[in-house]
């Protein structure tokens, strides 16, 4: 029986001309077909992917307070630790406490004039009482980050573009954002949505499940299992590639669902994003393609925008009402977004 979500092997591309052909067809309709494969021949080391799960679990070890001390709610730029039940997905809790991490830059110094969405650039909240926390999770995003490239510039390919057509959206300031996850299980939680249905906002998502299962992708109206893998990243489309491909390429609707009781799951998701001061590139699909694209399939609730900043800045704001009304209030009066209650 085939796999509905299929394996892809990365190393294909270097194994000679004829091999990278019927790699670059097997992402594009992998892609397009389900919108999410699993990932092998990455090149990332066992040791590193142990390394970051192991990193996680004991960051989520330390005691409360500490974790606390590096709140989300203390960051304009959406950075740091959120509890379980403090991440809503369309209004509802999900049940899972993470960190989030972006990409370590000095924040830009407020002025008229400024685009709202430049208040996201600015640096990451790091645990006093765990500093190898940092050289982990840096060392981490730049390894996804190479491989997040190396599947962009395939994917050009595969859409029979420039290899660099996707260059201008990251090249210089790649921005990106990355998590590290864990979903306690059932008898510690008030419901089963680790976390909601939802698509991924960026390119491409890049991500690292332990052992556990729980993650879902929808497909034909029934929710399959994506279930880990060792040893390899399970990859989706984001709404971006979506919407830069026409609706060609699929930014599928998944979620996870609370691990059993006396279960916990971690996971590491990376999403690779646009540069903030971006816009969309709508690609010209050869006909073939074209007529086969959807357009982009844009949640009502949700809709999408091809000025990257303001996109981030909106889904951000929605996620997080509690950092939204301590430092975008003067956003939110003026209408640049609804916020959740
Ligand atoms: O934890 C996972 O397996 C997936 C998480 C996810 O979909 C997300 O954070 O966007
Ligand atoms: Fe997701």
């Amino acid at each position: 029986m085939t796999r509905i979500v299929p394996v892809l092997d990365l190393s294909r591309l270097e194994q000679g001309a004829s091999e990278r052909r019927t790699f670059l067809a097997d992402l594009r309709s992998a892609a397009r077909d389900v919108g999410f494969f699993y990932l092998a021949g990455h090149g990332i080391a066992v040791t590193e992917i142990d390394g970051v799960l192991a990193a996680a679990r004991r960051f989520f070890e330390l005691p409360e307070d500490e974790k606390l001390k590096i709140a989300m709610v203390n960051s304009p730029q959406f950075r740091g630790y959120t509890r379980t039940g403090g991440e809503l997905t369309r209004g509802r809790a999900d049940w899972r406490e993470q960190l989030d991490i972006g990409v370590e830059r000095p924040a830009i110094a407020q002025r008229p004039g400024l685009a709202p969405w430049a208040r996201l650039q600015g640096p990451n909240q790091w645990p006093a009482l765990y500093p190898d926390l940092k050289p982990a999770l840096l060392s981490w995003q730049a390894q996804v980050t190479a491989v997040a490239i190396r599947l962009l510039r395939a994917f050009a390919l595969s859409l029979e573009q420039p290899e660099d057509a996707f260059d201008a959206i990251h090249v210089g300031e790649p921005n990106h954002r990355m998590k590290i996850v864990r979903y306690p299980g059932r008898d510690l939680t008030g419901g089963d949505q680790g976390v909601g249905a939802h698509k991924d906002g960026g390119f491409l998502t890049l991500l690292l499940q332990d052992q556990h299962e729980g993650l879902q992708v929808e497909y034909d109206e029934r929710w399959v299992p994506v279930d880990p893998i060792p040893g390899t990243l399970v990859v989706n489309i984001g709404e971006l590639l979506e919407l830069a491909s026409n609706g060609y390429l699929r930014a599928t609707v998944h979620r996870v669902v609370t691990p059993p009781a006396g279960v916990e799951r971690l996971s590491v998701p990376f999403f690779f994003g646009a540069r903030l001061d971006a816009t969309i590139p709508l690609l010209d699909l050869p006909p073939h393609l074209s007529t086969e694209a959807r357009g982009p399939a844009s949640d009502p609730e949700n809709p999408l925008f091809r000025d990257v900043g303001t996109n981030v800045l909106k889904s951000r704001l929605r996620s997080h009402p509690d950092v939204a009304k301590r430092h975008y209030s003067d956003l939110i009066e003026s209408g640049f977004a609804p916020v959740a209650a």
